[in-house]
């Protein structure tokens, strides 16, 4: 939503929905953890309120204390809390740790997601990816919309998937037509796009053309390695036939 005319918020959000968005990205920035300033809690509870229960709302955190948001964001109507995983490491919340902040999330209501910003290495997610439901690898450096798409991103992308068949991965900065073909074949699921869709005159036709890349591309990955493994276990075929006709609608997990 960022790379949206944020006067008309909420119309802009609606519009994307038709489109066919699976989810609203909603960038929450403060000044510190990023040179920028979006918007908070009050905010996404004013959408909330104005496109109704249904979207998903897939929050992405750019703040240097991630503990203290989690409450007011999902009283506000956020579905997923996708921390920076740099900001948790440092926040100094009483008793506080990255599984605390995981647990108060879901306890809360919300999804996990945890994110990685351009100069972290993939290693340092190793630890928590059995605690959230999503690790987001940025593909610019966070705080503005409309960067160039970093390509260097995609062996995280490709270790994730690698080691995790059925981790989602979002990927997030400077996606777009021209630049999904490599996060699709890197095992990406989760495309995030703002002045892709935004600037386009037919934003259903980008959408879907986003989406057709990752069933394209992203299929073939996880027909090829996903169900060799899957197979080689038997038992966890039906998931995968499950998993695949999933993929049309949002992920391939
Ligand atoms: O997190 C972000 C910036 O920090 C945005 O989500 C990201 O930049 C998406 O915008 P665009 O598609 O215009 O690059
Ligand atoms: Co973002």
């Amino acid at each position: 939503m960022l790379a949206s005319d944020l006067s008309n918020l909420a119309s802009n959000a609606k519009s994307v929905i038709q489109a066919g968005a699976d989810e609203l990205h909603l960038d929450v920035m403060d000044g510190h953890f990023v040179p920028n300033i979006t918007w908070g809690a009050p905010v996404i509870k004013c959408l909330r309120k104005s496109v109704g229960e249904d979207p998903y709302f897939d929050c992405h955190m750019m703040v240097s204390k991630p503990s203290e948001w989690v409450k007011d964001v999902a009283e506000a109507g956020g579905s997923r809390y996708c921390f920076h995983l740099e900001a948790a490491l440092k926040d100094s919340g009483v008793d506080f740790n990255v599984a605390e902040l995981c647990k108060l999330i879901r306890s809360c209501g919300m999804e996990v997601g945890v994110a990685l910003k351009p100069g972290t290495d993939v290693s340092a997610v190793r630890e928590f990816v059995s605690l959230v439901d999503m690790v987001l690898i940025m593909t610019v450096e966070p705080g503005f919309g409309g960067q160039k798409f970093m390509p260097n991103m995609m062996p995280k992308v490709v270790h994730l998937r690698d080691t995790y068949p059925n981790l989602n991965i979002q990927v997030d900065g400077g996606l777009s037509p021209s630049t999904i073909d490599v996060a699709a074949k890197a095992g990406a699921n989760s495309i995030v796009a703002g002045s892709a869709v935004f600037k386009a005159a037919d934003k259903e036709q980008v959408i879907l053309g986003l989406r057709h890349t990752v069933e394209r591309l992203g299929m073939g990955k996880a027909e090829g390695e996903l169900t060799k493994r899957v197979k080689a276990k038997g038992a966890e075929v039906g998931v995968l036939m499950a998993g695949i006709m999933f993929v049309a609608g949002k992920y391939f997990v």
